[in-house]
């Protein structure tokens, strides 16, 4: 099977961090939605056992591919610091009134399917760019992943401070 014509661009474009650095984006974007789903109700932004289960899940997933279990799970750490950041400023903005709540509340498990699929396109990105992420130009190429995803995501002043804090630990000199 080839890849999407999609990915082998990115591929071919030269920048091998692209696809990390788009689902980073698309999970900061989730984040609004976990936020809604939440607020109000008992479930808490932080959730200690779910995270436990995803990073698990991820070092165990590693382990089997063979790659640094420590170097995924502390990637996979700030991708959900990212998140929260994400869903506290929503629970600030709401609480101060800066904004309506939403009237319709999403449903928090349909959510995590979703960020489930997202995480395993993250790991296997992971997998993939072992290599380049340990070169001292993955910075660069970590910079304008970054640039290129907020331009084509057009992440707000909120998405594109939380995908900055994503992004970081994926390069083995930037850890
Ligand atoms: C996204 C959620 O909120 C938080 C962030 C998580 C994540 O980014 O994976 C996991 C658990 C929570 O601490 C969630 O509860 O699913």
């Amino acid at each position: 099977a080839s890849a999407p014509a999609s990915a082998r661009y990115d591929v071919q474009a030269g920048n091998p961090l692209l696809p990390f650095a788009r689902a980073a984006g698309e999970r900061v974007v989730l984040a609004d939605k976990v936020a809604a789903a939440k607020y109000g109700t008992p479930a808490p932004i932080d959730d200690p056992v779910r995270e436990k289960a995803v990073l698990d899940r991820v070092a165990g997933i590693s382990l089997e591919w063979g790659i640094d279990p420590e170097a995924s799970v502390r990637i996979f750490r700030d991708q959900i610091e990212a998140n929260k950041l994400v869903q506290r400023e929503w629970y600030r903005r709401w609480d101060v009134g800066q904004v309506r709540p939403p009237e319709e509340r999403p449903d928090l498990a349909e959510l995590r399917t979703l960020i489930d699929q997202l995480n395993a396109v993250l790991l296997a990105e992971i997998r993939r760019t072992v290599d380049d992420r340990s070169r001292p130009s993955c910075v660069t190429k970590q910079t304008r992943a970054y640039a290129t995803v907020v331009g084509e995501q057009r992440l707000d002043g909120l998405h594109s401070m939380a995908l900055a804090r994503a992004l970081p630990s994926l390069c083995a000199m930037l850890r």
